[in-house]
C-alpha cells in the first residue's frame, strides 16, 4: 500500500467517549458553564482526537514551512520575482523571517522543507531537501503537476508529519513560502467550493486594482482550462495546485493519522486542507484554524470546511505566522481542561 493510502486508511473518527468526558468536565470546572467560549469547544475536540481526557498538552510544537514555486508566475500575478522563494528559504534557515521571530516567541521549532523550489536553495543547516520538481508548470497552459508528482508531494508532507511526531512534537503548524501561491490557492478554493474566481482571488502580497483584475482573469482561465472534478481531489490538486499545497495537505493527513493537532495558517493552508478533507473527511477532527487572513478565498475555504479561525489580525503573510500566533490559545484551552479544579474538588458552591 502507498504511504498516502495507508495514511488515509489510518484516519478514524474522533473518540466520542473522550469528547463526552471533556464536555462533562468543562461543565464541572470552577467557572460558569460556557464561559471559555471557543476554547471549551476546542478542548473537547482535542480530547476526542487524542481519545483521552484531558488530551496531552499540544507541545512541543513545530511549524513546517513548505517552499515551492509556481509556473503561473509567468502570467504576471505578483510583483515579486520568483527567486524570492529560494532567498526566503535561506532567510528561514538563518532565523531572519517573521515566522522565526514569532516561533521564538511561543517556543515552536521551525522546519524548512524544499518540496518544489525552482532553483535549488543553498543547502543550509536544517533544510529538508525533498524537492519533487523545480516548480510547477503554468496551470493556464497545462496541468501544474502530474498526478504522480502531486501524490509524491503529499507524501513529503505525510513523511514530515511522521518525522516531527516521532521527534516528540505534539502540535504541527502549517507554513508556506512560494511566490504566486495565492493564485494557486484561489484556483483550488474555487474548484472545491464552486465559488466564482472574483470571490476567492485577493491581493496576495499586495497588488493594485488592475493587477488584481488580471489575476482574477488568470484564475478564471485556469479553471476553464481543466476539467475539474471536486470528487477527484488529486486531479484538482495536480491541475491547479502547488507542490507546497500538496505537502501541506499531507501534513494535515499525517497529523490526523497520528492523532496530533494540526494548526492551519492562512489561505495556502486553507486551500490545501480542502484537498485533505476531500481525501479523508475525518482528518478535520485534527484541524484547528489558527487565523483568518485577509485573502477572500481563505474565508470561503474555512466556511466550506466548517472551521472557525481563532484570531483575526488582518495578517496577509503566510510562512506559518498566523498558526504560530494561535498556538498559545490552543495550549491554553487544553491547559484549562487539564488543570482547572472542579466545584467539588475546590469546594466552590455551584449556582442555584
Ligand atoms: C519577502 C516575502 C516574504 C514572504 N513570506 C511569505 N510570503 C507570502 O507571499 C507569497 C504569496 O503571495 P503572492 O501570491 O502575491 O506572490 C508567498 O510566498 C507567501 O508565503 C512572502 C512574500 C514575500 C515577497
Ligand atoms: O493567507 C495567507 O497565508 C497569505 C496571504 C497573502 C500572501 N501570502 C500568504
Amino acid at each position: 500500500m502507498s504511504l498516502l493510502s495507508s495514511t488515509v486508511a489510518a484516519i478514524g473518527p474522533a473518540d466520542a467517549a473522550a469528547a463526552a468526558q471533556a464536555r462533562d468536565r468543562q461543565a464541572r470546572m470552577t467557572k460558569p458553564a460556557g464561559s471559555l467560549g471557543v476554547l471549551e469547544d476546542l478542548s473537547i475536540r482535542l480530547a476526542g482526537l487524542a481519545g483521552q481526557c484531558p488530551p496531552p498538552l499540544p507541545e512541543p510544537a513545530a511549524v513546517a514551512v513548505f517552499a515551492g514555486d509556481h509556473g503561473v508566475h509567468a502570467q504576471g500575478v505578483t510583483p515579486w520575482p520568483q527567486e524570492v522563494t529560494g532567498q526566503m528559504v535561506a532567510n528561514f534557515l538563518a532565523g531572519g523571517a517573521v515566522v522565526n521571530a514569532f516561533a521564538a516567541q511561543v517556543g515552536a521549532a521551525v522546519t524548512v522543507v524544499d518540496v518544489g523550489v525552482a532553483v535549488a536553495p543553498a543547502a543550509g543547516a536544517g533544510l529538508l531537501e525533498r524537492n519533487v520538481r523545480r516548480g510547477t508548470r503554468d496551470m493556464t497552459v497545462e496541468p501544474a503537476m502530474t498526478r504522480d508528482e502531486a501524490i509524491a508531494a503529499i507524501e513529503v508532507g505525510i513523511a514530515v508529519a511522521g518525522e516531527l511526531v516521532d521527534a516528540g512534537h505534539r502540535a504541527l503548524l502549517t507554513g508556506d513560502m512560494g511566490i504566486a501561491n495565492t493564485t494557486a490557492s484561489a484556483a483550488l478554493v474555487a474548484a472545491f467550493t464552486g465559488a466564482d474566481a472574483a470571490a476567492v482571488t485577493g491581493a496576495g502580497t499586495g497588488i493594485d486594482a488592475e493587477t488584481l483584475a488580471h489575476k482574477t482573469e488568470v484564475v478564471r482561465r485556469a479553471l476553464a482550462r481543466h476539467d475539474l472534478d471536486a470528487d477527484d481531489p488529486i486531479g484538482v490538486l495536480a491541475a491547479v495546485g502547488g507542490l507546497e499545497h500538496a505537502a501541506i495537505a499531507g501534513l494535515v493527513l499525517g497529523g490526523a493519522a497520528r492523532r496530533v493537532p494540526v494548526i492551519l495558517d492562512g489561505v495556502i493552508a486553507g486551500s490545501a486542507t480542502l484537498v485533505a478533507a476531500a481525501l479523508a473527511p475525518d482528518c478535520l477532527d485534527a484541524v484547528v484554524a489558527g487565523h483568518r487572513s485577509t485573502e477572500p478565498g481563505h474565508g470561503v475555504a474555512l466556511d466550506h470546511l466548517g472551521l472557525t479561525p481563532l484570531v483575526d489580525l488582518s495578517l496577509r503573510l503566510g510562512e506559518g505566522t498566523g498558526a504560530v500566533l494561535a498556538l498559545p490559545l490552543v495550549q491554553a484551552g487544553v491547559r484549562a481542561l487539564r488543570d482547572v479544579a472542579t466545584f467539588d474538588s475546590a469546594g466552590v458552591t455551584e449556582k442555584q
